[in-house]
């Protein structure tokens, strides 16, 4: 079965008098795969909503191809659009209307009956507050709202830019509930989150792209095993034996870490060459365990994003290309991806 989505060497670059050009994406490849919840992560700037108002046909590519659901886009997107459910970028709603009004009125304006307005309100949580004006509503309820206009059509890929943004931590697991609930009867959920815990819960597989370029791809555990670097945690029974071990390991070709109460250890064939060497020197392991990574430490390995201590890092991604161009940015379409 052809992948749910599919994104070859998309290029773009931004150009306009004032800012110059600037390349976005560079080369970006991406591929999710049907029933999957699918994370797409990378830092501030690095291309994320650049990839997905492209998909959308949003914004002009200069390069690289693009499938959803087996078929070429943007060519095939008037075909494809009726099982493509989008939030990307905060969607605007009339102040004045309710949710049950703005649900109707999407409902109408794409062909979708009526009765499935209760259904989605039911499953983001709104319906007790769905006659209310959505002016009164708070960030997270506004969320909520978008997630029901993107899911009144029950299309076959959901896109979300951000869905937890603005939810606290009981709408944060209603909303992790229903994408895995989404993706159970069938549907697949592409989403775009900087709470990395949360993707690693919610997530089967990630894309994480920096500077425009996927850096990291594949099911999570893959991910997160591709970058344990088979280090091991080795605690002593006394921790003033600390230093001699440590020594005793670098002399037997390891690279050793001290950290505070243990050492972490890379760079040996098995577990056992700790232990004998270790008890070759009468030192004696109390815990010997493999290091275990989350998305996090991985995401800020390959985005080189970690916090270095005194510097302020700045939050540009993408890379400058040449100086001035002179062009117009005029490559961008105006206007959101509702029903
Ligand atoms: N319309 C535009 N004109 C010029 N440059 C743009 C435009 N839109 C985005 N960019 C630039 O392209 C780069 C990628 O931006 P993009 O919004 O895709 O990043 P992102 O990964 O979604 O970031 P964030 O996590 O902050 O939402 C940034 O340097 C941004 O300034």
């Amino acid at each position: 079965m052809a992948p749910v989505l599919e994104i070859e060497g998309l290029q773009k670059t931004y150009r306009s008098r004032r800012r110059g050009t600037r390349r976005a994406l560079d080369g970006f490849d991406m591929v999710v795969e049907a029933g999957q919840v699918h994370g797409f992560l990378g830092p501030n700037g690095s291309g994320k909503t650049t990839t997905l108002r492209t998909l959308l046909g949003l914004i002009r590519p200069n390069g690289g191809r693009m499938a959803i659901l087996g078929q070429e886009v943007p060519a095939a997107l008037p075909t494809v659009a009726g099982q493509v459910g989008a939030i990307v970028e905060s969607p605007q709603f009339f102040p004045h209307f309710t949710a049950q009004d703005t649900l109707s009125l999407l409902a109408g304006a794409g062909g979708v009956p009526q009765r499935r307005v209760a259904e989605v309100l039911e499953l983001v949580g709104l319906r007790e507050r769905a006659r209310e004006r959505v002016k009164a509503y708070s960030l997270g309820m506004k969320q909520r709202l978008a997630v029901a206009s993107a899911l009144l059509k029950d299309p076959k890929l959901l896109i979300l830019d951000e869905p937890a943004n603005g939810l606290d931590p009981g709408g944060i697991r209603e909303m992790r509930s229903l994408m895995r609930d989404l993706a159970s009867s069938g549907m697949t959920v592409v989403l775009s989150s900087h709470i990395l815990g949360e993707v690693q819960l919610i997530c089967d597989s990630v894309t994480i792209i920096s500077l425009g370029r996927r850096v990291a791809a594949g099911p999570v555990a893959e991910v997160l095993a591709q970058h344990s670097g088979n280090g091991l945690r080795v605690r002593l029974e006394a921790v003033t034996d600390l230093p001699t071990a440590a020594d005793l390991l670098t002399r037997s070709g390891a690279q050793v870490t001290p950290v505070e109460d243990h050492l972490l250890v890379y760079g040996v064939d098995k577990p056992a060459t700790v232990t004998r060497t270790l008890a070759g020197a009468d030192l004696y392991v109390s815990e010997l365990a493999p290091v275990t990574v989350d998305l996090e430490s991985v995401f800020l390995e390959l985005t080189a994003t970690a916090p270095v201590p005194g510097q302020h890092r700045q939050v540009d991604q993408s890379a400058v290309v040449g100086g001035q161009s002179g062009a117009s940015s005029s490559d961008s379409t105006p206007g959101g991806w509702g029903v």
